[in-house]
This record gives structure tokens, C-alpha cells and sequence, in this order.
């Protein structure tokens, strides 16, 4: 019997394999990736391909491309669909401005999707030779979680090594069983692990080794790494990933898809005030009290000059007004989005807070007249800019504990309306 793994034994190989890759300066040689998403997803039980599925206004490859299109060493990517799915695959690519995409179909399973995938980096329009990457990564398209640092490691092992793959720890025991259905033996979990994705291969590697691969490798195989050593003799370098490597398979994985995606959009928010101390004020009031709920807020007087990077690198924006229901500042704001464009990938949160009142006991004549109509109508014209747009209303005390208690309510929803992103409220104003 083979001696079991050492618990951190792939670690220390993953060890070493940093400091090989720190000391590289970058990639110095072409890298493409294919990503199969040619199949039907039968496992989900919906009607619609999983990487097809939506979450937050987007399908789930369109996640999936996006992390690979941020790699700034990855030259193309080979998305490989089904016939039927080539349409819906180029309004992706367009609704989303991706680029570098190249879409060919796919076949019955998923090695020959993948065949057609890697065939097609080195064979141009018409069959003609075009110049093939060093480095091909291979992905499954409904795998949207991958960083870069763990690409490079493949990669960087798959020049070394002729291949290299991605492996996690088992969670489950596995077993042999009799014809009848009964147990035979239980494997020894610490001598086998989980081969997952990405995957990285020496071009000329994996591309003879599907030339000289079987029709049953073709119909029932499902690992590439087999194929590297079966057909080519090389052995690949095992990496062991993250635990966010793991595959869309069910139904509940897109839910957990897409509560990660959210977590991820909810960490941060941008509170504009204005100028104005009473807003300050609130402001800063917010920023304490949201950041005992771990969210990290930055307080600024408006998206100008410096404070304009905030359009492009954050997600939720707070604006603060004071005893002026105009929503011109909240249009402003909008306006910035939209011509950043910045909505396009992920939905945006607006919420405006209206404070009613103020220290020197003074209150806006009785506000909100036509407003909560002007609300909506705001927000249903943001909404189809995937900008969510919520109201809360709030009224000064100047007595400290009620004031502090409807602070930390404006807190509270903030960062409820901020995390949960449901289109279902916006254009309501909420009363804090
Ligand atoms: N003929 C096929 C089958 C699968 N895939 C792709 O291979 C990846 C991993 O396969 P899997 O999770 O099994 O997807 P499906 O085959 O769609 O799922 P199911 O087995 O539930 O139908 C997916 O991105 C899938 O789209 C493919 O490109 N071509
Ligand atoms: O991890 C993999 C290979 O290394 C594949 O993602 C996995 O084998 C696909 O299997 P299935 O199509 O049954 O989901």
C-alpha cells in the first residue's frame, strides 16, 4: 500500500512553489484559457443551463469570464457553448462589454467541448494556423471564484511541469461498493484528494493528448490530467487551492454563488454630506455606528476632485441631506454612476437619508409632499440602470438617547438594504 499523504505535505511543495513564483517578475509567455460551458446542467433541475442561470442581473460565465479578463497576462479566452447557446453566448459577451472572448460550440460531453476549445486557439477562421499560447488553462465556466495568485501558481507550474492542476482535501469518505450495493472497502481518505479546477497544461501537451485519446475517453472521461499522462506521459504538478474553487453543481450553489457575490459588493459604503455640519454630523454619527455592524465607511462632502475615485471603486453610496427633500443631490450622484458606467457589472446602492429638523429646533416646513411620488419615479428610472435607490427618513431629537437610538436604526437599515441589494424596496422611503 502507497504511504498516505503527510497532512502539509502539498503545502510545503506549494511553499516552495511560492518563492519559485515570487521571485518571477511576470508572465513572460502567451496564456489562453478555454472555458468549457457547454453543457446542460441537469443537476440544478432548471430549465436553464447553470452558467446561463442569473444572479444580481448577471449570468453566472459572465462572472467567471470577468475574473479572467482582470488576469492582465492572460491574452484570450476560448468560451466553448452549445450550438443552441451561441446567441445568448454573444449578447453576454456584448451586454457586459466583455472582450477577448472567442465563442465556439461545444460537444456532447465535456472532454470534446474541450477539444473544440483548445483546438480552436490554434486554429484560426477557416482551419487556418494561428500562433497557439505557451500556457493553456482550463476552467469549468461555472467555477466563477478563482484568483489570480492561484492562476499564476498553475500556470507558472504547468510551464514547468508540462501540467498541473488544482486539488482539495476530500470532504466525504470514499467508498468501493459490491454489485449488489453494498460496501466492498473504504478508500483511505488521506491518500486521494478532490481534482478540481483550474487546470494548466503545456500547450502541445494537452492538445496531442486529446488527438490520441480514445472514444471512451472522449464519451466517459472526465479528467485532463489523465489525459496529460495516459497519452503524453506527463505527470502533472498537484496544487492544492482555496476552498473557492469549488463548482456550481445544484441548485443551492447558485444561491451560495450569489451570496458570496453580495458579501463581497457589502463591505464598504461612501457617505456624502454636502458640505454641511448638521450632515457631517449624521455623517460621522453613521460611520461609528455602521462600523460596530463591520462595515467600513468613508465620510466625504461630494464626489469631486479626489473623492471622485469613490465612482469607480465603491459600490454604496449614503447621501445625506438636511431638511431639503430636493432630490438633486441624489440626481447627481446618479448622474456621475451612470456616465461611469459603473453599474454594469454589479447593482449599485443609493440610499438617500433626509433628516427632518435640526439642532436649533428649526424644521422644514412639513416635507415630503409629492416627494415619496418623485422617489419612486427616480428609482424606477435607476433600477433599469441596475442602480438600487432607497429613501430613510429620520427627524432630529436634540434629546442624546433618542437621537443615538435613531442613528443606530439608519445604521442598521443601511447596512440591511445594502447587503440584501433587493430590488423590491427601492423608491420607498423608509422611516428610521
Ligand atoms: N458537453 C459538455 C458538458 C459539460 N460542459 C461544461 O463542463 C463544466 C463542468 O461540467 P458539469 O458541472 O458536469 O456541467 P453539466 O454537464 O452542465 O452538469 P450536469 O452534469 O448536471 O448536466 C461546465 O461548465 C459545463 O458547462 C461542457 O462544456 N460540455
Ligand atoms: O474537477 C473536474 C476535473 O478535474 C471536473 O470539473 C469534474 O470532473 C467535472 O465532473 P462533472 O462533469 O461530473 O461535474
Amino acid at each position: 500500500m502507497d504511504r498516505p499523504v503527510e497532512p502539509g505535505h502539498f503545502s510545503a511543495c506549494e511553499a516552495r512553489l511560492d518563492k519559485h513564483i515570487a521571485g518571477r517578475c511576470s508572465v513572460d509567455f502567451p496564456v489562453a484559457v478555454v472555458l468549457p460551458a457547454g453543457g446542460s446542467g441537469e443537476r440544478t433541475g432548471l430549465l436553464t443551463p447553470k452558467q446561463f442561470c442569473t444572479f444580481l442581473n448577471r449570468p453566472l460565465i459572465s462572472y467567471t469570464i470577468q475574473t479572467f479578463e482582470r488576469v492582465p497576462w492572460i491574452q484570450s479566452i476560448v468560451v466553448v457553448v452549445a450550438k443552441e447557446s451561441l446567441d445568448l453566448m454573444m449578447d453576454i459577451i456584448h451586454r457586459f462589454h466583455h472582450r477577448n472572448v472567442q465563442v465556439v460550440h461545444g460537444g456532447s460531453t465535456r472532454h470534446r467541448s474541450i477539444f473544440n476549445g483548445v483546438r480552436a486557439l490554434s486554429e484560426g477562421e477557416g482551419g487556418t494556423a494561428r500562433v497557439k499560447p505557451k500556457v493553456v488553462i482550463i476552467h469549468d465556466a461555472v467555477r466563477p471564484f478563482v484568483e489570480e495568485d492561484f492562476l499564476l501558481k498553475i500556470t507558472m507550474a504547468a510551464k514547468e511541469q508540462g501540467a498541473a492542476g488544482a486539488i482539495r482535501p476530500l470532504v466525504s469518505t470514499v467508498i468501493a461498493t459490491t454489485l449488489e450495493g453494498y460496501l466492498d472497502h473504504s478508500l483511505e481518505r488521506t491518500m486521494y484528494r478532490a481534482s478540481e479546477m483550474p487546470q494548466g497544461f503545456i500547450y502541445d501537451v494537452i492538445y496531442q493528448a486529446y488527438q490520441r485519446c480514445s472514444e471512451s475517453d472522449f464519451e466517459f472521461g472526465t479528467e485532463c490530467l489523465h489525459l496529460a499522462l495516459q497519452y503524453c506521459g506527463t505527470n502533472a504538478k498537484l496544487i492544492e487551492g482555496p476552498p473557492t474553487l469549488w463548482k456550481v453543481t445544484y441548485k443551492r450553489d447558485l444561491a451560495a454563488a450569489e451570496s458570496i457575490v453580495k458579501e463581497t459588493l457589502s463591505q464598504s459604503a461612501c457617505v456624502v454630506t454636502g458640505g454641511s455640519a448638521q450632515a457631517t454630523e449624521l455623517a460621522n454619527a453613521l460611520q461609528k455606528s455602521m462600523s460596530t455592524l463591520d462595515m467600513e465607511v468613508d465620510v466625504i462632502s461630494d464626489l469631486m476632485g479626489d473623492d471622485a475615485k469613490s465612482l469607480s471603486k465603491e459600490w454604496n453610496f449614503i447621501r445625506v441631506s438636511v431638511n431639503s427633500s430636493c432630490f438633486s443631490e441624489v440626481g447627481k450622484m446618479l448622474s456621475a454612476l451612470e456616465e461611469a458606467d459603473r453599474a454594469l457589472l454589479h447593482p449599485v446602492v443609493i440610499i438617500w437619508v433626509y433628516l427632518i429638523g435640526s439642532e436649533d429646533g428649526s424644521s422644514a416646513s412639513e416635507p415630503m409632499g409629492g416627494e415619496p411620488a418623485a422617489m419612486m419615479e427616480l428609482a424606477t428610472g435607476a433600477k433599469l440602470g441596475n442602480i438600487l435607490v432607497y429613501g430613510i427618513q429620520l427627524h432630529h431629537s436634540k434629546e442624546a438617547t433618542l437621537w443615538g437610538r435613531s442613528v443606530e436604526k439608519v445604521a442598521q437599515m443601511s447596512c440591511a438594504l445594502i447587503r440584501d441589494r433587493s430590488p423590491a424596496l427601492t423608491g420607498q422611503l423608509l422611516q428610521a
